[in-house]
């Protein structure tokens, strides 16, 4: 088997307890892959440690077990290979948003010229509609505007890389709608490698290649690996006629809603076996679990969603 772009094996995160107590064990045995070009969604509870993975894929932070792979390097601290994206959008705030741009621009690439690295942070911000904003402070900028130039300037370094934590979190329902259909088409321009967390199952099924599910916390893992399988051209417009649809999105609203739980509590997917329900998922290896294809007959109109491995992209 091929092995993936970015690795993550047996990573943990533990912090020491309180004197004379046992660590507390965010999560551990987290396992997965994702090959170049793909879009990898994470979700799960509130504090189960997405943030947390993202830092370590990051460089930010360290693991206290595990291993990241990217492009066949261990991670260890940051690099312009990752661009990442926060909830605040983390501008500087007397730069203009040209500005702001340019500078990762130039620290990427410190020999090109003032000219190149203006045109090159110009065609980013064109990208996300900001052509017209370019010598706006921070300041200046409606929320979503700001997000968009931090979108920009993670594009523009063109990393290996893109990790997104949350990004349209702060968001207004509209702007956050127009941001994600901007960012898909970026995304499907660039074949951009990404990892995003996100809490919003729609956004996950419009914008993933595959949905990772982590179980509640402490020692949370990633319990489902869910491929989404619809075309890559999606719209937010049309993407619920798609007969795929409702089928992933009530998995993954019954896993946010029941099954986190009970794979935090040591007993996971007892939905599979109710007679009444295809079997959907089985755990896999290493604690991670795959969604199965319906049986034959079992729902005929439901397109099959396709089998993932755990350990895998
Ligand atoms: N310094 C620390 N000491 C002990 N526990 C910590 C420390 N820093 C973070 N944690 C714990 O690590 C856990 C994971 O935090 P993290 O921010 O990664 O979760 P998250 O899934 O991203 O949450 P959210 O969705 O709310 O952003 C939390 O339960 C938090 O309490």
């Amino acid at each position: 088997m091929t092995q993936p772009f970015l690795k993550v094996e047996a990573l943990a995160k533990r912090y020491p307890g309180p004197a004379g107590k046992p660590a507390n064990t965010v999560f551990e045995n987290i396992h997965f892959g994702i090959a170049k070009g793909e879009f990898a969604c994470i979700v799960g509870h509130s504090g189960c440690g997405k943030t947390t993975i993202l830092n370590v894929l990051a460089g930010l932070d360290e693991a206290s077990e595990g291993v990241v792979i990217m492009d066949g390097r261990e991670v260890r601290g940051p690099s312009l290979d990752r661009g990442v994206v926060f909830q605040g959008h983390a501008l500087l705030p007397w730069l203009s948003t040209l500005k702001n741009v340019e500078f990762g621009v130039r620290s990427r690439w410190p020999q090109w010229t003032p000219k190149q690295i203006e045109a090159h942070s110009i065609r980013y911000l064109e990208m996300v509609g900001l052509g017209h904003a370019l010598h706006k402070k921070p300041a200046e900028l409606s929320g979503g505007m700001k997000q968009r130039v931090g979108i920009a300037r993670a594009f523009a370094i063109q990393p290996k890389m893109l990790l997104l934590d949350e990004p349209f979190g702060a968001l207004d329902a509209l702007t956050r709608g127009t941001i994600q259909d901007e960012l898909l088409a970026i995304v499907q321009a660039t074949h951009q490698t990404v990892f995003m967390i996100t809490h919003d199952v729609d956004e996950a099924i419009l914008l993933a290649d595959k949905v990772l599910l982590m179980s509640n916390g402490p020692h949370a893992r990633i319990a489902e690996i869910v491929d989404i399988t619809m075309p890559r051209d999606r719209s937010r417009a049309t993407i619920h006629h798609d007969p795929q649809y409702y089928r992933i999105r009530n998995h993954l609203v019954d896993f946010l809603v029941n099954r986190s739980r009970d794979y935090a509590a040591g007993a996971p997917a007892a939905a599979a076996h109710d007679p009444r329900n295809p079997p959907l998922v089985r755990p896999g290896l290493e604690g991670g679990a795959e969604v199965l294809p319906l049986p034959a007959g079992a729902a005929p109109a439901a397109p099959q969603l396709k089998p993932v491995s755990s350990a895998s992209a």
